[in-house]
């Protein structure tokens, strides 16, 4: 009987690479059962799957013939020797990536690593980092590629040294099981074969979900600029940026510029408090009773868009914090807290995903990211006259470096971490930590002279994320000399101390999630229950974008005082913090619509059109320096339609009285931060403190940190979005165009800033938007769900 074509075409292939017709044989019929006679997946690229389960076979038998031969007589010695000498083979699995490409012989190292190609049969292996390669991350399921590094964690736990790793053959819900081959198939109850890992090139979006911290050592392209002002990368560098019409038409020369500190909780000033609410649909919870015309509406200011809450202002600013302030690090090596706990029946499986921060007291992330007393920053690039520049770095400061998560408090050894010339991390242990003061989380910061070389460390003008975006975000400073200022850039948000992030997958209910769905949910003709969230319909369009209807409503909402719905505060987390006698009422928080995305106890697939914020930053983006004093802001490269995602706001997920305390010292300093409350939930029950969360990217954060302030009509709006936990306590803010955006405009967002209130403890800044609404003047700023300054 002629041989079945196909088989015939994988014995070539195989031969192709030195692989013989038998040892095919008995690996590709069991590939054929496994993938129940799925052709396509052992076709692609070029039979990878079958090379690297022939391999895998190859080894096995290696092994096994190493076991017998370990177990064999002394006198054996050379015939074992013989077995371990395993034969080269032809041609490895790093080599199958491309038919046509030739690739250099594999060391040993990378041969282990080819061990479990068979469950990643997809991943690009040159393209992985290093570490990757050497360490050989293990996927825990198919959306949630976690690194070798990744340790569980408990959700209410500090993080410790203890935890043990996942088995990648640990089962994490049945309910997670593929079911097709389209889906992942199983792989004989290990891990499910996944067809389509995405490269690394293009991160998957499982890798953008807050449970997918990435261990990677970010790349520095060849060629990185040194010099921002000399090598600028894109085309449009040199271009004026195109900015949101400027009307100033109120601004006020003599209003001095004031600057507001992060989240200052201040005493409420009641009498500018009590507005009334726009309309009687204002929700209490439990609450004091209170008369509409006590309550608090901004929109009855005559200027649309002065619409800040009560809430007294978590004020955002500096970039330095007093020696008293602790801040947790977790950069590349940090292990994303998975821990995965299954019930008898698979419900209780709980994922603790964003990685609890390790903490580091005092002052020397601080100095570490060179934010230390003066505000100055890292690097001064000088221009000369002739257009080139000079790097000139006269301060002591240190480099950035900041401990790993991996030790807890009490560890002996610290693992460290400090920035390599390449904009890379590189691990250390301190055996010793005798000259720490505090042993649980100080690391030494040797003092010296940054170099040239350092600086090219800090930031790469064209991707100042270091490659942890799925995109490069340059940045240009065509105004003056200054440097972005340090910050250390998180593509997620990580939890800085105590906050409780929790999530369960028991935490979603069955009915709150699409388990039962394949493929894209937007093509679905009835809604899946993910869509309840929005009102039966989902959120976005198939185009990726905002539904015109929900965008309208977010923005009508935020912008339409009588539209202004506040959620009250049975004991305002806010109101807590005072060590007043009587606690004071709260002011209220703006009452938000919600998206809620698919996530990993949905059965769609990763593709799907209900999974926008989760799968990160696409569109083209560039930090520049705003010609009009804003100092930094962020621009679009390219035009961007009505209700596209832009960003997330990333920071530190902190407590209400980390904050508070932060803040209370950066005032002490006087020096700014960036802060948003996450309190769209704050009205509906008694929060804990450690319930009470918002978002710090003073020292940790993405390019949200950049977004400046425009009254009203900002181009942006912050909608909260559901991803990984129906637990309203905790979500991320992510941000849509609120109109079609040019390329070059700057992407602003309506910090609710609130004007009238003199007596805040302290300053506001003088608002230079541009925008026709624009008070500009001596201004309080004030929170509605978020609200940030500098
Ligand atoms: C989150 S930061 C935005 C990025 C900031 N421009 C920077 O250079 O890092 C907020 C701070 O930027 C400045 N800023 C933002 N919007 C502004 C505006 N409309 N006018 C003047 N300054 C603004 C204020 O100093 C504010 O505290």
């Amino acid at each position: 009987m002629a041989p079945n074509p196909k088989v015939a075409a994988a014995f070539r292939a195989m031969k192709d690479i030195g692989v013989k017709e038998d040892k095919v044989k008995p690996v590709l019929k069991k590939l054929l059962k496994l993938y129940d006679k799925n052709w396509q997946l052992i076709e692609e690229e070029n039979y990878r799957v079958l090379a690297d389960a022939v391999f895998e076979e190859d080894e096995n038998e290696a092994v096994e013939k190493r076991k017998i031969c370990n177990n064999a007589d002394e006198d054996d010695l050379e015939e074992e020797t013989q077995v371990h000498d395993e034969p080269e083979r032809p041609l490895k699995r790093l080599r199958l990536r491309s038919q046509s490409q030739v690739s250099p012989p594999v060391n040993a190292s990378n041969h282990s690593a080819g061990t479990s190609s068979l469950k990643r049969p997809k991943v690009e292996e040159d393209e992985l980092p290093k570490t990757s390669l050497q360490q050989q991350p293990q996927p825990i399921s198919p959306r949630q590629p976690i690194s070798p590094h990744h340790q569980p964690i408990s959700p209410r736990q500090p993080i410790s040294p203890h935890h043990q790793p996942i088995s990648p053959r640990q089962p994490i819900s049945p309910h997670h099981q593929p079911i097709s081959p389209q889906r992942g198939i199983i792989n004989k109850g290990k891990q499910p074969l996944i067809p389509q890992v995405a490269s690394l090139g293009k991160r998957p979006m499982s890798e953008r979900a807050s449970h997918a911290v990435r261990i990677k050592e970010p790349t520095v392209e060849p060629g990185i600029v040194l010099l921002p002002k000399q090598k600028v990368p894109d085309i449009h560098a040199l271009i004026t940026p195109k900015d949101e019409p400027f009307t100033d038409d109120t601004y006020n020369n003599d209003v001095s510029r004031y600057e507001v500190p992060i989240a200052v909780i201040h005493p409420d000033r009641s009498s500018k408090l009590g507005a009334s609410v726009g309309n009687d649909t204002v929700e209490k919870q439990g609450g004091p009773e209170i008369p509409a015309s006590q309550c608090l509406n901004e929109g009855n200011s005559s200027v649309p868009g002065k619409v800040g809450s009560s809430v007294d202002g978590i004020l955002a600013s500096s970039s330095e914090r007093e020696t008293n302030c602790k801040l947790s690090t977790v950069l590349e090596e940090s292990p994303a807290n998975l821990e995965i706990g299954s019930s008898p029946t698979g419900e209780e499986g709980s994922l603790n995903i964003i990685p609890t921060l390790d903490v580091l007291k005092k002052s020397s992330v601080r100095d570490s990211l060179g934010i230390g007393g003066n505000e100055q920053s890292l690097c001064t690039p000088s221009c000369s006259p002739n257009g080139s520049a000079n790097v000139q770095c006269s301060a002591a400061v240190s480099p950035p470096r900041v401990p790993s998560s991996l030790n807890g408090p009490g560890s002996d050894i610290q693992a460290s971490k400090k920035m390599n010339v390449n904009g890379g991390a590189e691990s250390e242990k301190e055996s010793e930590n005798h000259e720490l003061p505090n042993s649980c989380s100080l690391v030494v910061v040797p003092q010296f002279q940054i170099t040239p070389s350092d600086v090219r460390s800090i930031y790469d003008a064209n991707d100042l994320t270091k490659g942890e975006e799925r995109v490069k975000i340059s940045w240009v400073n065509e105004i003056n000399n200054d440097c972005l200022p340090a910050f250390m850039y998180i593509p997620q948000n990580l939890v800085f101390e105590n906050a409780h992030v929790n999530f369960t997958l028991s935490h979603i209910r069955d009915e709150d999630c699409c388990m039962a769905c394949l493929g894209d949910c937007l093509s679905l003709t009835t809604p899946c229950p993910c869509a309840n969230e929005t009102g039966g319909q989902f959120a976005y369009t198939k185009e990726g974008l905002l539904r015109e209807e929900f965008l309208e409503e977010c923005i009508s909402m935020t912008r339409d005082p009588q539209r202004q719905q506040h959620l009250y505060c049975r004991e305002c987390p806010i109101r807590r913090l005072r060590n007043d006698d009587c606690l004071e009422p709260c002011k209220g928080h703006l009452r938000r619509k919600f998206i809620n995305e698919c996530w990993s106890k949905c059965g769609c697939s990763r593709n799907c059109g209900n999974r926008v914020v989760q799968r990160g930053i696409t569109c083209k983006l560039q930090v520049f320096c705003t010609s009009e004093g804003k100092g930094w802001g962020l621009r679009t490269l390219e035009d961007l339609p009505k209700g596209a995602f832009v960003c997330e706001y990333v920071g530190e997920i902190l407590t209400n009285t980390e904050l508070f305390e932060r803040n209370t010292e950066s005032k002490k300093s006087g020096k700014h931060t960036y802060s948003v409350l996450l309190d769209a939930d704050w009205g509906s029950g008694l929060l804990k403190n450690e319930e009470a969360l918002c978002l710090d990217a003073t020292y940790f954060g993405n390019v949200a940190r950049f977004i400046n302030h425009r009254c009203w009509d900002a181009n942006l709006i912050e909608i909260p979005v559901k991803v990984e936990t129906p637990d309203l306590t905790y979500y991320h803010l992510a941000f849509f165009t609120t109109r079609m955006v040019a390329a070059l405009e700057e992407l602003t967002w309506d910090y609710s800033i609130y004007l009238d209130d003199d007596g805040q403890p302290v300053k506001a800044f003088q608002c230079l938007c541009g925008s026709k609404h624009c008070i500009n003047m001596k201004r309080s700023i004030r929170t509605r769900s978020a609200s940030i300054a500098r």
